[in-house]
């Protein structure tokens, strides 16, 4: 049984906190709006970093932030239980992909259905799939001479951006756009919306369970 420090239980209400573990696999800017946004939240707190690249710009970020992180391998991952038993033994209630770069496997998707949510650098159905991350996404968006990009949150399931769209948000491409000048834009669309739909959702989701 965790300790009400370990639960971190709201002091004035006394109510135990919502626990988002957020996965990444890279610098973790989105990462961060998140956990900056829900440091004073009343219910809803983030319990866990999750990555799988040693040496990750997000794994210095959590622990600056005091909050715990998981180091994930490959095997235990995808060919055992996707690290579901570490997860709700952390108390883990949903679970946000921000820049994460392995495929979410079945045994944790049927653990977290619908309480999964990942954000894509483009404007989904297009760009996606396997081999769409990070500069991959703007030099396709790029090569296509396409007039606007932006961004895409979904919910997760089985396979690469699939999942029911929630959220979408656009920008316009430039004249002379580079695929890093793209991403920063992209990136700043991001960083304004992702903390605050990661919210809708939860609540959302609070809300249709204390309904049930
Ligand atoms: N089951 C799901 N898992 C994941 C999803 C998803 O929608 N369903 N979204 C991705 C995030 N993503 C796009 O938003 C994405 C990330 C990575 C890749 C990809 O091709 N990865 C490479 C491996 C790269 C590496 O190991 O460095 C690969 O699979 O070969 C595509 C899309 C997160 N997971
Ligand atoms: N297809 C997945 C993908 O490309 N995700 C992208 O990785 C970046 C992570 O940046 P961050 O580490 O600074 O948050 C973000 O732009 C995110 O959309």
């Amino acid at each position: 049984m965790r300790t009400e420090q370990e639960l971190n239980v709201n002091r004035e209400s006394g109510v135990e906190k919502y626990r988002i573990a957020i996965f990444a696999s890279g610098t973790g800017t989105n990462a961060h709006k998140i956990i900056q946004h829900f440091k004073t939240h009343p219910t809803i707190e983030v319990a866990l970093i999750v990555c799988n690249k040693p040496g990750a710009g997000v794994l210095s970020i959590a622990e600056n932030e005091g909050i715990p992180t998981l180091l994930i391998e490959k095997e235990p991952f995808f060919r055992g239980d996707g690290y579901v038993p570490e997860l709700q033994n952390a108390g883990i209630q949903f679970i946000v992909l921000a820049g994460f770069l392995w495929k979410i496997p079945q045994s944790l998707i049927e653990a977290y259905r619908l309480h999964i949510i990942n954000i894509h650098p483009a404007l989904l159905p297009k760009y996606g799939g396997k081999g769409m991350y990070g500069a991959f996404v703007h030099t396709a968006v790029l090569a296509a001479g396409e007039k606007e990009s932006g961004i895409t949150i979904h919910f997760v399931d089985e396979h690469y951006d699939h999942g029911d769209v929630i959220f979408q948000a656009t920008c316009l491409v430039e004249p002379g756009d580079t695929p890093e000048s793209l991403a920063s834009r992209i990136h700043q669309l991001e960083h304004q919306h992702f903390p605050l739909i990661v919210e809708q959702v939860i609540l959302a989701a609070q809300q249709e369970t204390a309904t049930k």
